[in-house]
């Protein structure tokens, strides 16, 4: 065994090397709730990921708010129990222990928390916060241990007047600092950052995350960085996982997927991006509404009711993009209204008296076409959705235009694909054989 920041790597720790697979997600699920409040349907937060993270590196993982990714993190650390698939930690399943040895195993594997401000129990100086671990795990003798929270607040940029202060005392950044000290405590190999800096001022994330690479390098840590902010994981990650609604769509070293994102999703999250050079012309792709309910994912791809470059029945290949658009919203109105979730509670309006929850479909539609030159057979085929939408039959209207504009990205899900020579891969149908590839597709496409 080592001292508090010693040489050498602790007896807990695994056997394996830097750059070998130190965590092995297979076929990873976590649903919430298997009965909801409005018919059973879990929410699939995670569903079907399979991921490896290399001893030593710093993988990020993005995705819009509601994707999973907190969940993933947190099944990872065993703070969530898996629904089904595997979380191989240097080649244990970690989902099937208990007892024991969950409990050793949880030294390796340790979380620092989002929010500073709500992460952290008031009522204890810091110093018992930072302990607090180390006595659950009856590490040592008590005397080591406070001195073991010296070395750590040190360690974390704070002083040994720190130890007796408490954390509403303490600026974000410090708490983050406590946080992180606390999460060291036991020495662990791997570490969970959910969104480590987000609560923080520029001046003081860089600061933190500095501080977190430095920790990284002297301790031999591997993290998976959970962030929102892309700028954020493009200067500090190795490799970058892209979650869509419990799934990952993208996954590649950092330098290839922000130079060329091969997954349309990811393409349309780097071009949210602001570009500080403004003589380069990237076009900006804007997403339409939230991601769908994790409850009722849509079929085939998970993207597929967002996708700028979903593929199109070879009819309407040639379709102006813009009436391509107005098919699409029309679409994910009707789908909306069609969710078990939405027609409970307009049934349930309805039942008030409140609202006839049909009556608008006609206005959607004649918005979203507003202005644009509609193609005969386009407009028929609207019309008759919208009859069928207006006698009720909102279902019976979204399956007639699936029927027509539908393609094999709202059919089937995508395989993985891999993307170049360093070990990239995307799932999107536009990988394969006889389409254009969504870097192909978007360079002829003006999607902005
Ligand atoms: N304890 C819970 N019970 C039920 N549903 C939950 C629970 N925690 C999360 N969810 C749901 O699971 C899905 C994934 O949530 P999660 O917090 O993992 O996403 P996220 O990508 O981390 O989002 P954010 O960026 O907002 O933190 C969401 O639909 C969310 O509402």
């Amino acid at each position: 065994m080592t001292d508090a920041f010693g040489a050498g790597t602790p007896e807990h720790h695994s056997d394996v090397e830097a750059g070998e697979t130190l965590v092995r997600v297979a076929d990873l699920r976590t649903y919430y709730g298997e009965t909801g409040r409005f018919g059973g349907t879990p929410v699939k937060a995670v569903d079907g990921v399979s991921l490896d993270i290399e001893k030593g590196e710093t993988l990020g993982l993005v995705g819009e708010s509601g994707s999973g990714k907190t969940t993933l993190g947190r099944t990872l650390v065993r703070l969530e129990q898996a629904t089904g698939g595997r979380v191989e930690y240097a080649g244990t399943d970690v989902t099937a222990l208990s007892g024991d040895e969950l409990r050793a195993w949880r030294r390796n594997a340790q979380m620092v928390f989002q929010d500073p401000e709500s992460s952290l129990n008031e009522r204890l100086p810091v110093g018992e916060l930072v302990k607090e671990p180390l006595d659950v795990h009856g590490w040592r003798t008590p005397r080591e241990r406070r001195e073991r929270v010296r070395d750590l607040l040190e360690r974390v940029g704070l002083a040994e007047e720190h130890y007796y202060r408490y954390p509403h005392q303490f600026s974000g950044g410090q708490r983050q600092r406590v946080g992180i000290a606390r999460a060291l405590a036991l020495e662990p190999e791997f570490v969970v950052l959910d969104e480590p800096v987000s609560a923080l001022d520029a001046s003081v994330q860089a600061k933190i995350l500095n501080l977190l690479g430095d920790l990284q390098d002297d301790l031999g840590l591997t993290y998976l960085l959970i962030a929102h902010d892309l700028s954020v994981v493009e200067h500090v990650c190795d490799r970058v996982a892209v979650l869509y609604l419990g799934q990952l769509l993208e996954v590649g070293p950092v330098a290839d997927v922000f130079d060329d994102p091969a997954n349309p999703y990811t393409h349309a999250l780097l071009s949210a991006i602001p570009d500080p050079d403004p003589t380069t012309e990237t076009a900006r792709i804007t997403l339409r509404g939230t991601p769908p309910s994790a409850r009722d994912p849509p079929s085939g791809c998970r993207f597929s009711t967002r996708c700028p470059a979903k593929i199109r029945p070879e009819a309407y290949e040639g379709l102006d993009d813009d009436v391509w658009d107005a098919v699409e919203a029309v679409r994910d109105v009707l789908r909306q209204r069609a969710n078990a979730e939405v027609g409970a509670l307009e049934r349930l309006a309805q039942y008030a008296g409140l609202a006839d929850p049909h009556a608008d479909v006609e206005e959607v539609i004649s918005d979203a076409f507003a202005g644009l030159d509609v193609p005969a057979g386009v407009e028929r085929t609207v019309d008759a959705a919208a009859g069928r939408a207006a006698s009720g039959d909102v279902e019976g209207a979204e399956r007639l235009l699936a029927d027509e504009f539908g393609s094999e990205c709202e059919r089937a899900p995508p395989t993985e694909h891999a993307v170049g020579e360093s070990g990239r891969i995307s799932r999107c149908h536009r990988h394969e054989p006889g389409v254009q590839s969504p870097s192909e597709y978007f360079a002829d496409h003006d999607r902005r």
